[in-house]
């Protein structure tokens, strides 16, 4: 059976502005040629007044070539192309002020429109608002790298840089040190003062260490009482004088938490990537008997394993 049914063109148009996500008739020199639907204003702003602009009128310079771009792209390809990408009302100028506060993220869905608008060849665009999804991603993503209690990079993470500064290292021999470490009679905090002193221990000794830590050092807690820093291009000079901060300040923010001998301090162990190393696993286990080396000497000290200027 076929399926004969017919729409006026007051239909058509009615169909159009019901469409739930804006749809841009865009061409190739980044012209305005239509907006259908995207009506609801807790979605999208009212995008009418764009008709007829271009997209370089309305946008700052760098979201006009990056648009352009899509367009292009998608024109020359011949296939729908999936863009993600982020915009707020500030970014376009002169849409109305009611409609979302926040800036959008958006899904454009592009394809290539088969004649051509305005003398020019052109694409149909539509643009879905994505943003609670974008930011569920976002929290989830914040979630996985992220240590819970501490608010450091958690152990996932710190595995992902160090097999990028490995690989890195490789190609470059950019130095590279680890520095871990793990507190001495951390569970004396725990069995003494209670779990909540001690988790709020090892908050006060990520403070501490984070302030110690140069902006471009990856800070981590790997779990329970073991930390690593990753410290890229530095000295050995550099980092003794760094694990030597982390000494005399783990001390310190530990000090209130004591409740006898021996008090908690620190145990560091500290290593760099050398040229021999075949894996990720060589630098750690380096870094692992360094700080066993600290820890059976006595603890609050440092030890180097493997290092050229020792
Ligand atoms: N409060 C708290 N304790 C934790 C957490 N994770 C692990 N721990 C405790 O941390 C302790 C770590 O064990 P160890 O490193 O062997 O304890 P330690 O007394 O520091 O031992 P040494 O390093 O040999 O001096 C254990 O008692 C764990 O139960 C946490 O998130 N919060």
């Amino acid at each position: 059976m076929t399926d004969t049914t017919f729409f006026t063109a007051s239909q058509y148009e009615a169909i159009c502005a019901s469409l739930p996500d804006p749809t841009f008739i865009l061409t190739e020199t980044g012209r305005y040629a239509a907006i259908l639907g995207g009506k609801d204003k807790r979605y999208y702003h009212d995008g009418s007044s764009l008709v007829g602009k271009y997209i370089a009128d309305v946008l700052v310079a760098s979201k006009t070539d990056w648009f352009l771009q899509q367009i292009r792209d998608t024109l020359a390809r011949q296939q729908m192309l999936v863009v993600e990408y982020e915009l707020s009302a500030h970014d376009v100028l002169g849409l109305p002020t009611d409609g979302p506060v926040d800036a959008i993220w958006f899904e454009g869905r592009i394809t290539a429109l088969d004649q051509p608008c305005c003398g020019e060849r052109a694409v149909v665009w539509v643009a879905s608002n994505i943003t609670a999804s974008k930011r569920l991603q976002q929290q989830l993503q914040q979630q996985a790298m992220n240590d819970e209690l501490t608010g450091l990079h958690n152990r996932r993470r710190f595995m992902q840089v160090l097999e990028e500064a490995y690989a890195a290292f490789q190609r470059q021999a950019t130095p590279t040190w680890l520095i871990s470490f793990d507190v001495d009679h951390f569970k004396a905090i725990n069995d003494d003062l209670g779990h909540p002193a001690g988790d709020q221990a090892l908050r006060d000794l990520a403070g501490m260490v984070q302030q110690a830590a140069a902006a471009e050092d990856l800070v981590c807690r790997l779990g329970g009482d073991e930390f690593a820093l990753l410290c890229p291009v530095r000295s050995l000079a550099e980092v003794t004088a760094l694990a030597q901060r982390l000494l005399h300040g783990g001390r310190q923010v530990l000090q209130p938490y004591a409740t006898g001998e021996p008090a908690p301090t620190l145990s560091i162990g500290i290593a760099h990537f050398l040229a021999q190393d075949r894996s990720t696993e060589d630098i750690l286990r380096r870094a692992d008997q360094a700080l066993y080396l600290s820890k059976t000497q006595g603890g609050h000290q440092m030890s180097t394993t493997g290092c050229a200027q020792e």
